[in-house]
């Protein structure tokens, strides 16, 4: 699975192939503009060739450095290129004074506040601020991005961004804009980054509808999805290299020849009377991503619906709290689901205590969290290395109140790492850009972004159907909790987006045999 880097961390890969003198800064400039001309004619085919209109708007700092090659190598293709920079060039790195210099033997730079004058250009490159961004960006640079949007009238030129969109904060994903502008003014079609994709664009909000990676010649780290991913690292949860079948292979209960209890026997612990349906769809999701064996644990007043409702996955009657300790005793039971439609109270405490207490592969989600938001130490207390805690936003913010989105100062990783480190479990904390953190320190994102959008996973039922899958991975025993949670979130985007718009959470556990078969499982 590929890594992500930080800001800082891409800066350490560039300095240790200068300093062991593989490469030259401006050598890996050069290869970056490149790049990214050859990236957007991939992307965009009918621009290859000359005859075309771009507008490439520079920064103060190396990321306008990848402009001026870009507008150079533009102009060798044929094409009619109009440059605006901004900063002063004897301030600007020697690198990119270099391609400034290179730039101006082919054409001039103009002022950006002149960027609005002219014709619809083709392409509009922003080359304004990478990953040396450290403030809102300021505001000409906006000005001059909806000046030369506005050239093109409604015919909306092709805008592609150096590096990332400019003003992302290539740590957290949070867009670092002037006061007043709207949240999408510096949006791209084609973002084009360098060696790897930065944690930023996976995180928040895509400025950018598609992402492309070009090769700049600097070591890749070798990286198997099949183990945890290295702390301090950042990973997004793909196959990567491997195919999908080799990846999920190593976490599916396929094995041939696996009795039923060699698959795992799943616990879920459903709600009372006419609160069944989020239980029955944990369990149905952990029986069809592979568990041998699934028991839904309802109240006895609830047997009557849930038998009518239920064939392949089992029933059994649970008198409250008290009910637990007998159902809990028997070893076979590889993993309790417990949370959704369990109602929020002293109950619902009871049952994570004596569940933690079991010692078992344990996934706690829904009213299972919410239960502890008056103490959540309490919680923490109980937990252990083998649970994995599925918050969305509201409940991760009752929690970790001071982790929590709305006043939240650090990125969406570093609260979920905090998170983990704080619970003593893995947190899989969710959202487009779902990101899960263990203890150890290993991350990794799983983000519905860049043709893999499912909106319509915002559905009722969802979050339910993801804890059933995850407790079904876990319940086999093939994977630990961070490769259970990782492989859970990705089958679970990839499950709605074989559905399709249109989905109900009923249709995620029984699209998963047409998805395996899709995958060459
Ligand atoms: N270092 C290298 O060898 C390579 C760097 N590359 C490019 O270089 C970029 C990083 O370059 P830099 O570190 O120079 O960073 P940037 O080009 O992102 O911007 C840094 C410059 O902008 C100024 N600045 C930052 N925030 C500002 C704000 N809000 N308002 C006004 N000025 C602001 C800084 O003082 C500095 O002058 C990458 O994103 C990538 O595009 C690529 O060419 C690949 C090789
Ligand atoms: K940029």
């Amino acid at each position: 699975m590929p890594e992500l880097l930080t800001a800082a961390q891409m800066r350490a890969r560039e300095e240790t192939a200068m300093k062991n003198g593989a490469v030259t800064g401006a050598a890996l400039m050069e290869r970056a503009g490149r790049g990214a001309v050859e990236a957007t004619v991939r992307t965009w085919p009918d621009l290859a060739g000359g005859g075309h209109h771009a507008v490439v708007l520079c920064g103060p700092g190396n990321n306008g450095g990848d402009g001026y090659v870009v507008a150079r190598r533009l102009a060798d293709l044929g094409w009619t290129v109009e440059v605006f920079g901004m900063g002063d060039p004897q301030k600007a790195s020697p690198d990119a004074r270099l391609m400034r210099q290179l730039w101006e033997a082919c054409g001039p730079v103009g002022q950006l506040s002149d960027a609005g004058h002219g014709t619809r250009p083709d392409l509009l490159v922003d080359a304004l601020f990478g990953t040396g961004l450290g403030r809102a960006i300021p505001a000409e640079t906006v000005t001059a991005v909806a000046a030369v949007k506005a050239r093109s009238g409604a015919r909306a030129c092709r805008v592609v961004a150096l590096d990332c969109v400019s003003g992302l904060d290539c740590d957290s994903g949070r867009m670092l804009l002037p006061d007043g502008a709207a949240p999408d003014a510096m949006a791209a079609d084609l973002t084009v980054t360098f060696h790897a994709a930065k944690r930023g664009h996976y995180l928040g909000q895509p400025q950018s509808r598609s992402l492309e990676v070009v090769d700049i010649g600097l070591d890749h780290a070798e990286d198997d999805p099949r183990q945890r991913p290295a702390p301090g690292l950042l990973r997004r949860i793909e196959p990567g290299r491997l195919a999908p079948a080799a990846w999920l292979g190593s976490v599916l209960p396929v094995a041939p020849g696996a009795h039923k209890y060699d698959r795992g026997h799943v616990l879920v612990l459903g709600g009372g009377c006419g609160k069944g349906g989020a239980g029955r769809l944990a369990a149905r999701a952990a029986l069809r991503i592979g568990a041998g064996l699934v028991t839904l644990a309802v109240p006895p007043s609830a047997l009557q619906e849930n038998a009518a409702r239920l064939d392949a996955i089992m029933l059994t009657s649970m008198k409250g709290p008290e009910g637990l300790a007998d159902i809990l005793s028997d070893s076979r039971l590889s993993c309790v689901a417990l949370g959704p439609g369990l109602g929020v109270g002293e109950a619902t405490r009871e049952m994570v205590r004596q569940v933690a207490g079991a010692d078992r592969a344990t996934v706690l989600d829904a009213d299972a969290l919410s239960s502890f938001s008056d103490d959540p130490d309490a919680l923490f207390g109980l937990l252990h290395a083998r649970c994995v805690l599925t918050p969305h936003e509201g409940e991760f913010a009752r929690l970790f109140p001071d982790l929590a989105e709305k006043d939240r100062s650090v990125s969406k990783v570093d609260a979920a790492a905090e998170a983990a480190r704080r619970s003593g479990a893995t947190v899989l904390l969710k959202g487009p850009d779902t990101v899960i953190a263990s203890p150890d320190g290993a991350v990794s994102v799983n983000a519905a972004f860049y043709g893999r959008e499912a909106p319509w996973l915002g559905t009722a039922g969802a979050g339910d159907v993801l804890t059933g899958m995850i407790a079904g991975l876990m319940g086999n025993g093939r994977a630990d909790p961070h490769l259970a949670a990782s492989a859970g979130a990705w089958l679970h985007v990839e499950a709605a987006r074989y559905v399709g718009p249109g989905l109900i959470s009923e249709d995620l556990p029984d699209a998963l045999p047409g998805l395996f078969r899709s995958l060459g499982l």
